[in-house]
């Protein structure tokens, strides 16, 4: 019997060679894990080595200060990014406890098959042969890895020094996988041995494949952090209420506030994004209208009267889910942050003339960034007069009152810590005055 390249066992040299493809568009490329994949990166592999791939590249990138660190003693001159990133995979599977020879061998075989590559085989075998020799207590002593300076920066300028070393600490560990039931969040917390968070989510700390979980085909629940959930939660569609969705895709909270009972647009300008939104909805038997559009451009007329509420989920710098997506810090600098805060303000501004008289706006980003949040809210209380901000609405089930700021909702990754954490998000409930409903 023939196996084909994708199934053939290969000693995890197809995984890693990916990983190691995904790594190097993060450091060297300045692209996104998600959108190496989505140009094709994983295809050809197998559905397992796919998932070990991902998982390998997401650990290193997590781990990469602390790899870079347990490396140096070994290193006279730093060789290229090539090579720097297989001894990088190398020493992060071996501090994670993998058979150090296992390791060895492939990272060489890698090593060698690669022309850039092929002249530093000897030094990849050697490295790593002395990196495998030192006890595993000298990795539990590194210190926690710290975000890279460009984003350090702000981020202490906004929260101090200890609360950034606190999220740092959470940020480098394994994220568990968080839940949002369509139904009862208790009972499917019991069904899939979870723990069901004070704010509804169910959360679990082992999870493998998800679509292997129990309740997945039936769409009995989707895939979304506990933080992200709760801007939904702020909204509280009423059954029968006309809410816009205003940057909905993947959809994840169009999904509760349609099984929420409300009668939902939701809008997104990706095709590519809505396609993975309708299959959400198929999925768990959730009904919206879905509307490909700019979100600028979606005019009060096709509001026929103006919505009830609108979630604004703005795009961001996603500085809050580098515990998800730990990529991130590498492959951005913060360049592209300034257009984004523009978009965000021009959103908010835009959002307001979509609603009812008497109607709410719950914007939010999943961004650490105040720029991005507080300041937005700020100055959006001084563009629109009578524009009120409800706090009140912030104070749902399980929301600890000092996550509540005078601008509005604060989440931050060491926010549960003992938990797990959650993603960072800010979430703030307008409300316009006369002129602007
Ligand atoms: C933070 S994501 C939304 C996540 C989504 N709300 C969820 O919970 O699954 C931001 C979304 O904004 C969309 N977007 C970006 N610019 C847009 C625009 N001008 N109009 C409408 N959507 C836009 C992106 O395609 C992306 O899907």
């Amino acid at each position: 019997m023939t196996q084909d390249r994708a199934t053939a066992p290969d000693d995890g040299i197809a995984a890693r060679r990916a990983a190691l493809h995904l790594i190097e568009q993060a450091t060297g490329g300045q692209r996104l894990m998600s959108e190496t994949i989505a140009a094709g990166a994983l295809e050809r592999l197998s559905p397992p080595d796919r998932a070990r791939a991902q998982r390998l590249a997401t650990q290193v990138l997590r781990q990469l200060p602390t790899a870079d660190r347990a490396l140096k003693p070994f290193l006279t001159k730093q060789p290229p990014l090539a090579v720097r990133n297989a001894l990088r995979l190398g020493a992060v599977e071996i501090m994670e406890g993998a058979a150090a020879h296992g390791v060895v061998n492939a990272m060489v075989q890698i090593m060698s098959k690669g022309k850039r590559t092929q002249s530093y085989k000897g030094l990849v075998n050697a490295v790593l042969r002395k990196l495998a020799e030192e006890p595993p207590e000298a990795w539990a002593r590194m210190p926690v890895p710290k975000l890279p300076n460009w984003l350090r920066g702000p981020m202490v300028e906004a929260w101090g020094r200890k609360s950034v070393e606190a999220m740092e600490a959470v940020q480098a560990m394994i994220p568990p996988l968080d839940l949002t039931p369509k139904g009862d969040g208790a009972a499917l917390a019991e069904a899939l041995g979870g723990d069901l968070l004070p704010t509804g989510s169910v959360r679990l700390r082992e999870a493998g494949q998800v679509s292997a979980l129990p309740g997945y085909d039936t769409g009995e629940w989707w895939v979304q952090d506990a933080a992200a959930a709760i801007a939904a939660r702020v909204l509280d569609a009423r059954p029968g209420e006309r809410v816009l969705d205003l940057c909905a895709a993947p959809g994840g909270k169009t999904m509760q506030l349609a099984a929420a009972g409300a009668q939902v647009t939701a809008l997104d300008l990706s095709e590519t994004r809505l396609g993975r939104l309708r299959e959400n909805l198929a999925r768990t038997g959730l009904g919206a209208e879905v509307v490909q559009a700019d979100a600028l451009e979606f005019d009060a007329s096709e509001a026929e009267g103006g919505f009830d509420a609108i979630l604004l989920d703005a795009p961001c710098s996603a500085t809050g889910t580098i515990r998800r997506h730990p990529d991130l810090p590498y492959a951005k600098d913060g360049s592209e942050f300034g257009a984004l805060i523009e978009l965000q303000a021009e959103m908010i501004d835009h959002a307001l003339t979509l609603l009812k008289p008497g109607g709410r706006l719950v914007f939010c980003t999943c961004s650490l960034l105040p720029d991005e949040g507080e300041v937005q809210v700020e100055e959006a209380l001084a563009r629109h007069e009578g524009l009120t901000n409800d706090l009140k609405a912030l104070a749902r089930p399980g929301i600890e009152p000092d996550w509540i700021a005078a601008e509005g909702l604060r989440l931050r990754p060491d926010f549960w810590a003992e938990r797990g954490g959650m993603d960072g998000f800010f979430i703030a409930c307008l409300r316009p005055g006369a002129r602007d409903g």
